[in-house]
């Protein structure tokens, strides 16, 4: 398969460098990192390992290939649909947190096919890029139901080593993965302590509201999720990656742009379609922006 990686930072290289050992693979991305992939390769270490030599560019458009996996953070994705335009893509998948698959889907005129990762990337120098943790890609059609697409990228993510499931259930499950981020990334981020810090507690307790209203407005949506399984879904992600600092955490620490507007933000606004209150979305949404509004960002 043509797979563009467009987004190559840290989760873009290391799924796109695990494709590449069996598929023709292009990454887009940033200067220092990409001239040093298409000089000497890239070295994915830690807990995957593989030397890989995937084409590397900082060309966005003129592209042709048969999917593309979009893992820029959620705000960069109007620029990377605008981008695709100007590209021969087949089919699209996003691996990114957050509600973007519908700004994709709007803006391109090819299917989209949502995902989940649990894998941990951290792209630690040019050309080096750590796997932190493996997990799983979860993919399949956005609104539900089976696709001979969804099963041929699912098979072509299988054969690079990649464990990776093929859903019928997509709604539920971005929805349930959006509860997780909704109750984890904020809290932890503007409490600044790792995701087993919300084990127990007053935090704990924000984390956990945060996670119920995203379950009601998820079944607003039409997606099954009870608060039941929205609960279990966010104490089992606490207990297995108690050690975790969330990516909103790491993304407050250093000083970075956070994914608040897809997450909290996208609770908020899908809430205020059905007159529905999310006061704990919402405030949890204000502080961040404040935050990136103010003092925050470098
Ligand atoms: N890093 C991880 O372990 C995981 C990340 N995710 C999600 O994946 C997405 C990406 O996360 P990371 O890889 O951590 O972020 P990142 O910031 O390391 O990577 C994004 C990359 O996209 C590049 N980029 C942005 N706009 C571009 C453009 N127009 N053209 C070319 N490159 C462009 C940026 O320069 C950056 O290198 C986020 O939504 C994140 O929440 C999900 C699961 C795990
Ligand atoms: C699941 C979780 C909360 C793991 O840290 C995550 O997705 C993130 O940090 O963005």
């Amino acid at each position: 398969m043509r797979i563009l990686v467009f987004g190559a930072g840290s989760l873009g290289t290391l799924v796109g460098g695990l494709l590449a050992s069996v598929h023709d693979v292009t990454l887009v991305g940033r200067n220092r990192h990409v001239s040093r992939v298409s000089k000497t390769g890239l070295d994915i270490v830690d807990a995957e390992s593989a030397h890989v030599s995937p084409a590397a560019t900082t060309t966005e458009t003129g592209h042709d290939a048969d999917l593309a996996l979009v893992t820029v953070k959620s705000f960069d994705t109007p620029a990377a649909a605008e981008a695709l335009e100007a590209c021969d893509v087949d089919a699209v998948l996003s691996l990114q947190n957050g509600m973007t698959e519908e700004v994709l889907e709007s803006a391109l005129d090819v299917p989209v096919l949502a995902g989940t990762a649990t894998y941990g990337a951290r792209l630690v120098a040019p050309g080096r890029v750590e796997c932190t943790g493996i997990g799983r890609v979860v993919l399949g059609v956005l609104d539900g139901g089976t696709s001979p697409l969804a099963e041929r990228v699912g098979k072509a993510f299988r054969d690079a080593g990649i464990r990776t499931l093929v859903a019928a259930d997509m709604p539920r499950r971005r929805w349930e993965k959006l509860a997780v981020n909704a109750g984890i990334n904020a809290v932890t981020a503007l409490s600044r302590v790792e995701n087993g810090g919300l084990a127990a507690g007053e935090a704990s307790e924000v984390a956990h509201r945060a996670a119920r209203e995203t379950a009601r407005v998820a079944r607003f949506e039409g997606a099954r999720l009870p608060n039941r399984v929205a609960r279990e879904a966010i104490d089992r992600v606490i207990d297995q990656t108690a050690a975790n600092r969330s990516s909103m955490l790491q993304d407050v620490e250093d000083g970075k742009r956070t994914e608040v507007d897809a997450i909290n933000g996208a609770v908020v606004d899908t809430a205020e379609q059905y007159d529905y209150e999310v006061p704990t979305n919402r405030t949890l949404a204000a502080l961040l922006r404040a935050w990136e509004r103010g003092e925050g960002l470098r």
